[in-house]
């Protein structure tokens, strides 16, 4: 017999507790939703649930509180953007668990939709704690998670709760994983990984895997600084985790002994404040006191575009600089385009890197744009997905 699916499970009138991740960029000056493509992908489990008369109990995470409260981080402008897209309105909830929690969960109709608080205002969500995964897991009677961008994170709502329910895959979580499973064990080569973004301590020891399976290794965005500190650049102001650069010393002399293809910016734009309306273009050796390198600069572009020429899969996560100011977004821009016009397999994975896409408008040319930066990383490299793992065991067993 098979793996169980969502149709295996009877939901009508019952709480179905639905883990997503609604973790969308937020405009810096505005705090607006910048893109809702993690919103539309998670809509189709959303739509069937809702059909199909579950009372459903939507839980996220939206950025980084630490465990605290921040306003700026509240879930209600996304239970708004979904209730627009659903055409429904979806209730909100100012707690995910607790009296307010209860309430709302208690008022649910079968055919309607409630958004839990962001789970990471409590510090507990990321620890996984066994009793904060009780209290969650008391609010629903099925557990569906469909949170691929989050199912390399073991934390409460997306693995704890996992072995106190029934618990089954959504559809993007499945669309996902058999989309990357191309990719993976046996990807077409020549392969071409790019890695940038600013989740530096999170993605470089992944670079170590991808430096064996990948033919070449592209690095950008804040994630080069540290490559650049770490070959001896004084990289000035940029963001550098000084506390990765003797990771980074360690996999620059493996890429000596290899000889894998390995590329580095040879110049950057950079600028004094995030705000300077132009940045200028310095070779990487050339930074001054106050610089930050916020792009890769136009020699590096080109050197990084020619690299992606012939590759027969391309997998990219992490901008090449701060897209999100017109000053600093030419680098990501001009990679975009390239993947676009490979006549590889091209996936696109992160939420940043999505929005980057969907900006410079070719997201229709990318053979497959994930929800997940992070989260593809690790499943590319093989390595078990702790959100997943927990749906698998359990949909071994009988409804
Ligand atoms: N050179 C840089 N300095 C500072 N921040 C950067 C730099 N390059 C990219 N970034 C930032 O990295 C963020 C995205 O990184 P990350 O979260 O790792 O990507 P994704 O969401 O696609 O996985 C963006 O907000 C972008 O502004
Ligand atoms: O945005 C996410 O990951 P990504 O930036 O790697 O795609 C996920 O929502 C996970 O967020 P986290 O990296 O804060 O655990």
């Amino acid at each position: 017999m098979g793996k169980k699916t969502l149709e295996d499970y009877d939901v009508a009138g019952k709480r179905v507790l639905l883990r997503v991740d609604f973790n969308v960029p937020l405009d810096k000056e505005t705090g607006a939703i910048s893109n809702d493509e993690r919103i539309q992908a998670a809509l189709p489990t959303i739509r069937y649930l809702l059909d199909h008369e579950a009372r459903l109990i939507i839980m996220s995470h939206l950025g980084r509180p630490k465990g605290q409260v921040v306003d700026s981080l509240r879930l209600d402008p996304v239970a708004d953007r979904l209730s627009a897209l659903l055409g429904q309105p979806v209730a909100k909830a100012d707690d995910c668990i607790g009296e307010l929690a209860e309430k709302a969960v208690a008022d649910l109709q079968p055919g309607q939709a409630l958004l839990l608080e962001n789970v990471r205002f409590h510090p507990e969500e990321e620890k996984n704690s066994l009793e904060f995964v009780k209290k969650l897991a008391a609010l629903g009677d099925i557990f569906v998670n469909d949170a691929f961008g989050t199912a390399h994170r073991a934390h409460a709502s997306t693995e704890g709760v996992g072995h106190f329910l029934p618990a089954v895959a959504g559809y993007l979580m499945k669309k996902e994983i058999s989309a990357l499973a191309r990719a993976g064990k046996r990807p077409v080569r020549p392969y071409v990984a790019i890695i940038g973004g600013a989740k530096i301590s999170d993605k470089i020891l992944v670079i170590e895997e991808l430096m064996k399976i990948a033919d070449k290794v592209i690095i950008g965005g804040g994630m080069a600084n540290t490559f650049l500190a770490a070959q001896g650049y004084d990289m000035q102001a940029s963001l550098v985790e000084t506390d990765k650069i003797d990771l980074a010393k360690g996999l620059l002399d493996q890429q000596a002994e290899t000889g894998k293809a390995f590329l580095l910016p040879t110049d950057v734009v950079v600028a004094k404040s995030l705000d300077d309306a132009e940045g200028t273009v310095k070779k990487v050796d050339d930074l001054a006191a106050g610089d930050m390198a916020l792009d890769i600069g136009p020699a590096t572009r080109d050197l990084y575009v020619k690299a992606l020429e012939g590759a027969q899969t391309i997998f990219w996560n992490g901008p090449m600089g701060v897209f999100e100011k017109e000053a600093f977004a030419q680098g990501t821009n001009a990679l975009a385009q390239g993947v676009a016009d490979s006549a590889g397999y091209t996936i696109i994975g992160g939420g940043d890197s999505v929005a980057a896409v969907a900006q410079a408008g070719l997201s229709e040319q990318i053979d497959h744009i994930s929800t997940g930066g992070g989260a593809s990383l690790v499943f590319l490299e093989g390595r078990m997905l702790p959100g997943l793992a927990v749906l698998e065991e359990r949909e071994d067993e009988p409804v």
